[in-house]
């Protein structure tokens, strides 16, 4: 088992990071009135974390015992039927599923799926009726009108089922979803933080770590806990002992959207923008996010790039992110994005060097 999942806390009392936030969802649980909640955050900030351990406070172990479920589900949507077919993982009491995963049907899920799993309410083991727990996530990537149909969805079912919303920023959520739900603001850790998370798992597997080691990687992680102790690990299968100067390795992706960066700066041409779509393609099928890639890429060009022409560059990754988010197809977004850039500094270039 990989670190980021052998440490990770499992119950709120054992949460370090964000110990007020995990007591006062302790003290929401034990007043057994649980509002729906929105928890939102960056990435690998702990948000899953709190989740999975207020889960299991509401329900015990049982919350834990999850299985992965491939469902297909056939949906009425009037003149024709959808089929949809989407991956969750339940256990008794939950359901957690990704409905942007449904892409411009995303709504479908939320109208009928989530609908129908908030129909068949639980019952305890007091004959008391109970609630179902659904947890979404990337909420701030649903479309707005799925963000509307969860709103409705939220306010008539809300006797049944409690909704538990994960996403990286609220401001992509809309308000009226917003204000239905008590808003968990899950920061990014601090250095200090994470320097002692990572002296935990040291403790825990043994290990000799040499002074500022730690503090290295935690200044690398970009304040990101999953990043953070990826990056021990690795080192720790790299080289152990450590010694004083062990690199720490940046993730294998990053090297390769710096590679691509390096070959944007090369040549520009139709034929490498075709080479470097490729490249792209390899990022999004092994699941990097469309808007990481776009923004690596970009301090990657940064990096490269004349003062004069950094600018300009900013507002078009602005732009084409923008456009990202409105569209469907990220790769069309990115690619412009690098077809602009090509085309901008081809124009430098011949303006300056002749
Ligand atoms: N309170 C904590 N104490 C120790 N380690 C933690 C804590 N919270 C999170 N972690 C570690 O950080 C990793 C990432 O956390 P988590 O998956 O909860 O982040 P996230 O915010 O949900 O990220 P994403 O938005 O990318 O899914 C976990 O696998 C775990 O190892």
């Amino acid at each position: 088992m990989l670190w980021v999942d052998k440490y990770r806390p499992r119950s709120l009392d054992k949460v370090t990071v964000h110990e007020e936030i995990a007591q006062n969802l302790k003290k929401l649980v034990s007043e057994q009135d649980c509002p729906h909640l929105l928890f939102y955050g960056p990435s690998g900030s702990g948000k899953k974390t709190l989740i999975m351990a207020l889960l299991k406070e509401m329900f015990g172990a049982s919350a834990e015992k999850v299985k992965l479920e491939q469902k297909a589900w056939k949906i009425n949507a009037g003149t024709r039927t959808i089929e949809l077919e989407l991956t969750m993982l339940a256990s008794t009491h939950h359901v957690e599923l990704t409905p942007s995963d449904a892409g411009f049907q995303d709504r479908y899920i939320v109208q009928e799926v989530i609908k129908e799993m908030a129909k068949n309410r639980p019952i305890d083991s007091k004959g008391k009726k109970g609630f179902k727990v659904l947890v979404l996530n990337e909420v701030d990537k649903l479309s707005k009108e799925a963000q509307h149909s969860l709103r409705r969805t939220m306010e008539k079912y809300s006797a049944s089922c409690r909704l538990i919303l994960c996403c990286n920023s609220s401001s992509r959520v809309t308000e009226a979803v917003r204000s239905r739900c008590l808003n968990v603001c899950v920061n990014a850790p601090s250095d200090e933080q994470i320097i002692k998370v990572l002296e935990l798992i040291s403790k825990k597997e043994s290990l000799q770590v040499p002074p500022g080691f730690t503090e290295r990687i935690a200044a690398q992680s970009n304040r990101s806990l999953r990043r953070a102790v990826l990056a021990f690990e690795t080192c720790r299968v790299q080289q152990y002992p450590f010694t004083m100067n062990q690199a720490i390795p940046p993730m294998d992706w990053e090297l390769y959207v710096s590679g691509i960066a390096s070959d944007i700066m090369k040549e520009q041409s139709p034929k490498r923008l075709f080479q470097v779509r490729g490249k792209i393609y390899e990022l999004l099928v092994n699941c990097i996010p469309p808007e990481i890639i776009l923004k690596k890429l970009l301090s990657e060009l940064l990096k490269k790039l004349d003062s004069e022409l950094k600018h300009e560059i900013c507002h078009w990754a602005a732009y084409y992110e923008h456009r990202m988010r409105l569209g469907q197809k990220a790769i069309f977004h990115i690619e412009a994005f690098v077809a602009k850039f090509m085309s901008i500094y081809k124009e430098f270039l011949i303006a300056t060097f002749g």
